[in-house]
């Protein structure tokens, strides 16, 4: 972790609840004229952690009667001298406020400004800082979980883990290097090459997760899809509950995606409704074919909608493709052995349907125990490493070798945090809202 308190020299401040109307608005602190500037509003300073009522003053008025909350640094959230105001929520108390604040040499916060305080101060680390931007914008109760899990260094503590295997089998790389006429040598090698291989390994495995909590994180992707007229849009509707797509006997109606996302079992997922496939000189309805093919493609699940007497059309996917009868009510042969029919008319096989999707979207987020990749960044990084790792084994000369397992090694502390910190949080903290 590093410890340069880069941006301390500013005292930042930003509401850190919610947007007016509320009941209570917090207003938070952090950096060294904190304490300076609540003595100024407060009248003292109130004891550490403790909440204390006060009036706040500003320029000889009052502006609320508010709790006092003082975090002294280190021990605080971002690892300064920081605090909370909970002011009455109105606009024009939180106003007054910011403009006392603003007075006294306060400046307002970028977004993800105070968490991005505490990781250069080395309070917590990248995968953490991550878990909390996860934590505050979880919809559902499997992100919520996976957040807090992320956040209790589970994550951070795998990467750790293997960052410092790789530290030590460079020491004993180097230990080749410099004497390279010792006896031991053949053993060293031996053990080196077998702790690499496991090492190597074990990264694997943690890629091999088939992405279930990259999933869980973005929500899983269900592409609904099929010729004009198949009734996908009708499909949308009926499992979200609202009109989000519009219905029509026009074939061609939907020629854009609509996204939608809803919960099934707990889990986000993203239900797509997209462009029918078929041949068209319609330079804009082309275009919204070709979206409907890249959607398919990227999905986890593509629901093929084929009307009564139709063909299923041809989609190039790798995920699972569910060839779904649309219009059953219209059907006057019974749907062939194992075909799911479906009538949003009559509501037939749409309960069928749901509890298939329960079934799948359990199946894609279902994984072992143990921390798991939760972002496309970890899986870069976990994937640079190994790179590194098996150049490493190739490798005859143990000066390249070492070379490579340092590559693997920098891979990870980009991870982390422990290295390259300030190339990634622009990335990271650009997403994160302000106050936080
Ligand atoms: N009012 C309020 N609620 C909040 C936060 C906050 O900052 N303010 N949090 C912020 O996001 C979360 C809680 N996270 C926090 C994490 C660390 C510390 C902190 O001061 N830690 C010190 C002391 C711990 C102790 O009490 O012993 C430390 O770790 O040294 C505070 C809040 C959620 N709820
Ligand atoms: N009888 C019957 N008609 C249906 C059913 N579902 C949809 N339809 C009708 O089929 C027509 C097309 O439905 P949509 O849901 O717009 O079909 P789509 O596949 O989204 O069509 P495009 O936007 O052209 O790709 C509409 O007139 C719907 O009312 C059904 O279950 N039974």
């Amino acid at each position: 972790m590093q410890h340069a308190p880069a941006e301390a020299s500013t005292t930042i401040f930003a509401l850190a609840s919610g947007a007016p109307p509320a009941a209570i608005a917090i207003m938070r602190l952090s950096g060294p004229r904190t304490d300076a500037i609540l003595e100024a509003l407060a009248g003292s300073l109130t004891a550490p952690r403790l909440a204390t009522l006060r009036v706040l003053r500003h320029a000889g008025e009052a502006l609320d009667q508010a709790l006092v909350l003082r975090f002294p640094g280190p021990g605080s959230y971002t690892g300064e001298d920081s605090a909370e105001l909970h002011l009455h929520a109105g606009a024009a108390v939180i106003e007054a406020v910011a403009d006392a604040l603003l007075a006294l040499g306060a400046t307002p916060a970028e977004p993800g400004e105070f968490t991005r305080r505490a990781c250069l101060s080395g309070r917590i680390g990248l995968l953490e800082a991550e878990a909390i931007a996860d934590l505050v914008a979880a919809e559902t109760g499997a992100q919520r979980r996976q957040a807090l899990d992320q956040l209790g260094g589970g994550l951070s503590r795998l990467y750790e883990g293997w960052a410092q295997r790789l530290r030590l089998l460079l020491a004993r790389q180097e230990a080749l290097i410099d004497f390279p006429d010792e006896d031991l040598p053949d053993e060293t090698e031996a053990a080196n090459r077998s702790d690499l291989r496991s090492l190597c390994e074990e990264m694997q495995a943690h890629l091999a997760d088939g992405a279930r909590s990259e999933r869980i994180r973005s929500g899983v992707r269900v592409v609904i899809a099929g010729a004009p007229n198949a009734g996908k849009s009708s499909l949308l509707n009926a499992l979200s509950g609202e009109e989000d797509a519009i219905v029509s006997p026009i074939a061609g109606t939907t020629r854009d995606a609509i996204s939608v996302r809803l919960q099934v079992a707990g889990t986000l997922v993203s239900f797509i409704d997209t462009a029918g496939l078929h041949e068209t000189g319609d330079a804009i309805e082309a275009e919204g074919i070709r979206r409907a093919r890249v959607h398919a493609a990227r999905a986890d699940l593509v629901l093929s909608l084929v009307e009564p007497g139709a063909a299923p059309e041809q989609i190039v996917t790798e995920a699972e493709c569910w060839v779904i009868r649309s219009k059953a009510d219209l059907l006057t042969a019974p749907a062939a052995p194992g075909e799911l029919a479906i009538s949003t008319r009559s509501g037939q096989g749409l309960d069928r349907l749901r509890e298939q999707l329960v079934a799948a979207v359990r199946r894609l987020t279902a994984g072992g125990a143990g921390a798991s990749l939760t972002r496309a960044r970890h899986r870069a990084g976990v994937e640079e490493a190994v790179v590194h790792l098996r150049d490493a084994q190739v490798q005859t000369w143990p000066e390249l070798r070492g070379e490579a397992l340092r590559l693997a090694t920098l891979a990870l502390g980009r991870l982390t945090g422990r290295i390259g910190v300030e190339d990634v949080l622009d990335t990271i903290f650009g997403q994160f809202c302000i106050g936080k």
